[in-house]
């Protein structure tokens, strides 16, 4: 593989994202087309996914990748799902890395979302949101629904990451 230079950072925080849980939150403004993360993957062979990694934890965090399913080490487990994303992302297979870049300017205290596409496992908050909203409600923390960027493929396997379905928003 090739050397890659990662990432300071500093400027963006963890922070609880109410029913979402654990969130990432820029605390200065990013532009747009900005590369934010490279997330280097721990990848699970097929068969030893299917026997284990399935019925664990993990599957809340793992995309699927050629020869298996793959675990982000670093910011790119931590970024929760919008229909509305603000970070797009790219897999690099020859060098077992995710770079997520923003799809446009993103403020102070706005939460940094990928779309895990449209097969969710849980209830997303954006949708009660909406529903508020529509009937007059506010919003709450983490809402980045005025997104102006298209609407994503699929991606968590739950982060559904296959060959021919590859998400990538970066160009
Ligand atoms: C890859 S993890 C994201 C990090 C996670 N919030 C944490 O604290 O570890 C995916 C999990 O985050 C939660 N999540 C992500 N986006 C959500 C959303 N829009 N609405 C509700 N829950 C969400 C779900 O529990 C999901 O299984």
């Amino acid at each position: 593989m090739e050397t890659v230079r990662l990432f300071n950072q500093s400027t963006l925080q963890i922070q609880d994202c109410g029913a979402k849980g654990r969130g990432v939150v820029t605390t200065v403004v990013i532009p747009a087309r900005t590369v934010i993360d490279i997330s280097p993957i721990l990848l699970f062979p097929s068969e030893e996914y299917s026997t284990h990694g399935q019925y664990t934890q993990l599957d809340h965090y793992t995309y699927r990748w050629k020869g298996g399913m793959a675990l982000a080490l670093g910011l790119g487990s931590m970024f929760n799902h919008s229909s509305t994303p603000n970070v797009g992302f790219q897999r690099d297979i020859d060098n077992g890395l995710i770079r997520y870049s923003t799809l446009r300017e993103i403020q102070v205290g706005e939460e940094l979302c990928i779309s895990y596409g449209p097969n969710l496992w849980f209830p997303d908050v954006e949708d009660s949101q909406d529903k508020n909203n529509s009937s007059g409600g506010g919003t709450t923390e983490g809402d980045v629904s005025d997104s102006e960027d298209e609407t994503a493929e699929s991606f968590f396997s739950r982060i559904q990451f296959s060959d021919d379905d590859d998400y990538d928003h970066s160009n």
